[in-house]
């Protein structure tokens, strides 16, 4: 069954390319019928004809491995269907793999026409370009000859693109876009037995379009996501892709024939659904949240963090502005209490959840060591983060808070996260799984990696990549309010009889952010309103940015 993944309604699990290749020798050994390329010609026919039904020509740009094979399977198929499908192949026909070869045989005995690309014919939108470039083995070496060519032919086209399971060029580990500029945009994208992370961080949300999936029939013997079937235990997802909270129980199939001694699935726990204001609880039930940060002239960074903290449903929220002659009060929330950390009481860090660094500027260096000592939760961003880069005794007292049952969550961006590391925010970019679980590991904290696709990282845990957002996030502050939205559902989430772990509540919070600015349904969405669009989310229950469930099919 082809299913569509984008908007995320669920979430799914992510196989890398080693993954992807390991499940399909185990699927191959277990012969599934038919096989498998066979299988994949067919979900790409279905899709091609559900997304083109009029198209007077469908064009498949087949290459040089199995990828081309699908390509080539699934011209045979549409023109035995009678549909006008026909062919470029950008590959010696003598070296293809064997069922690519298999395949081509059958393109040619169903009548399906080779062409040069000099008698492409003129697409228009009901038509189709069909990607079956390069997929898996797509590697990032500059393309030459046919391939190039059709390549920069498919850039210059108009018409749809499908895309093969991935768009040719595109790192399916990382998101790269790993040909440069002939890396292929798609319109669509038919991912095929797995969901590969680079379709979802980095440049691959923009290569990928509208990401579909087919399992080729392997989900009934349990490899991709119940714990045992009757082919061993399924693969472990590289990571996961977090989608809308309406869906409380994992996507697991039952295991299928499970053996005494099988352990329980491994998929991640999501928090309990409970409504989180039960009629009994006040507003100590729901935890107090301190916002330090707001140097001189960046007090609004600050305010942000702390209206979305209130807005996410904690009980009472302080801010502490660095700058001795900041404001007293937020006039748009009086509720908000200003006070500076040097008014807080013992209490006031011992109980409260701290949100540092947000607007910090170079003061927020001086109260950070006290905060790391004793705050029994910390959110750091911006500022703090580049305090804690800049200085090793803080990132040593950062790491020591684990050991002491003292849980942190750090928020940054690629080039603060690039300062952490120590290297440059392109290598950051270049592979954004890799990068956050080493800073999750070297710090001992949850590591939200920002941008596009964000990734939740913590130590021993699969990681999250965020199936919500667009660039509407883009503006200055929305950062600012994710700090601030973390520590309120960190500090709200109290309250629950069963609060969620903290690599569940931060991708929540990641997830209920970003949903938030995109059901805004605004091209940009500037960062005081997104704590407004926010505020209906945080009070009700947690992870309730409920959006409707179940797949679509296609
Ligand atoms: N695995 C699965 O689960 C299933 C896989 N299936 C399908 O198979 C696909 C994987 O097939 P694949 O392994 O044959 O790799 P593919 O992407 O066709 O590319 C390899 C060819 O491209 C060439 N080449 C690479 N980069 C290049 C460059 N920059 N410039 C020029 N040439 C370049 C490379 O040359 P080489 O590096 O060997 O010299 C080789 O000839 C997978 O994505 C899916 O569509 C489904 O049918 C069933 C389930
Ligand atoms: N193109 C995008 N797609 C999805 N989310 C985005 C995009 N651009 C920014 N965001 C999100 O917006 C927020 C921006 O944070 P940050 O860069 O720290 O901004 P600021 O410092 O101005 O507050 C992050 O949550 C990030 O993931
Ligand atoms: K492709």
């Amino acid at each position: 069954m082809v299913e569509r993944i984008l908007p995320a309604r669920h979430d799914a699990p992510l196989h890398g390319v080693a993954a992807t290749r390991r499940l399909e020798a185990r699927a191959l050994a277990a012969a599934p019928s038919p096989p498998l390329m066979q299988a994949a010609g067919a979900a790409v026919e279905r899709l091609a004809l559900a997304l083109a039904p009029h198209a007077r020509h469908i064009v498949v740009l087949a290459g040089p491995g199995n990828n081309g094979g699908d390509g080539l399977e699934a011209a045979a198929r549409l023109r035995r269907a009678g549909r006008p499908a026909v062919v470029r192949l950008c590959g010696d026909p003598a070296r293809l793999p064997a069922d690519a070869a298999a395949s081509l045989q059958r393109a040619r005995e169903a009548g399906v026409p080779f062409i040069e690309p000099s008698a492409l014919p003129a697409l228009g939108a009901q038509d189709l370009l069909v990607d079956a470039l390069l997929g898996l083995g797509g590697a990032a070496r500059p393309a030459q000859g046919a391939l190039a060519e059709a390549l920069t032919l498919l850039a210059a086209q108009r018409a749809p693109v499908l895309a093969v399971d991935l768009p040719s060029g595109l790192d399916g580990d990382t998101g790269q876009a790993a040909l440069g500029a002939l890396t292929v945009r798609a319109d669509h994208t038919l991912a095929l037995l797995t969901l590969k992370p680079g379709l979802f961080t980095g440049a691959g949300r923009d290569h990928a379009g509208t990401v579909w999936l087919d399992r080729l029939g392997v989900d009934g013997l349990g490899l991709v996501v119940a714990a045992t079937g009757p082919e061993g235990p399924a693969e472990a997802p590289t990571a996961w892709l977090r989608g809308a909270a309406a869906r409380r129980s994992p996507p697991t199939l039952p295991a299928l024939d499970p053996r005494p001694g099988d352990e329980a699935p491994r998929v991640p726990a999501r928090g309990a659904a409970a409504t989180i204001r039960r009629h009994a609880l006040h507003k100590g039930s729901f935890g107090d949240v301190a916002v330090v940060g707001g140097a001189r002239g960046m007090l609004g960074a600050a305010v942000l963090a702390a209206r979305a903290a209130h807005a996410a449903g904690a009980g009472r929220v302080w801010l502490s502005p660095l700058d001795p002659s900041g404001a007293r009060l937020d006039p748009a929330r009086p509720e908000l209490m200003l006070r500076r950390t040097t008014a807080w009481t013992a209490d006031t860090l011992r109980q409260a959840t701290v949100v540092a660094g947000c607007g910090g500027g170079g003061a927020i260096a001086a109260v950070l060591a006290g905060l790391l000592t004793h705050a029994p939760r910390l959110v750091l961003d911006a500022d703090a983060l580049n305090a804690v880069a800049a200085d090793a005794a803080l990132r040593d007292a950062l790491r020591a808070r684990r050991s002491r049952g003292q849980a942190s969550v750090v928020t940054p961006h690629p080039l603060e996260a690039a300062r952490l590391l120590g290297c440059d925010t392109g290598t950051v970019q270049a592979d954004r799984l890799a990068a956050a679980a080493r800073l999750a590991d070297a710090l001992g904290c949850s590591v939200v990696l920002k941008g596009s696709g964000s990734i939740v990282a913590t130590p021993g845990e699969t990681p999250w990549v965020n199936g919500s957002g667009t660039a509407a996030l883009a503006t200055g502050g929305s950062g600012d309010v994710l700090a601030g939205w973390i520590g309120g559902r960190w500090s709200a989430g109290l309250a629950l009889p069963v609060p969620p772990d903290l690599h569940e509540l931060t991708a929540e919070a990641v997830w209920t952010h970003a949903d938030a600015a995109e059901r805004a349904g605004r091209p940009l969405l500037r960062a005081a309103d997104l704590v407004e669009v926010l505020a209906g989310v945080g009070a009700g229950a947690h992870g309730a940015a409920n959006g409707p469930d179940g797949p679509d099919g296609a």
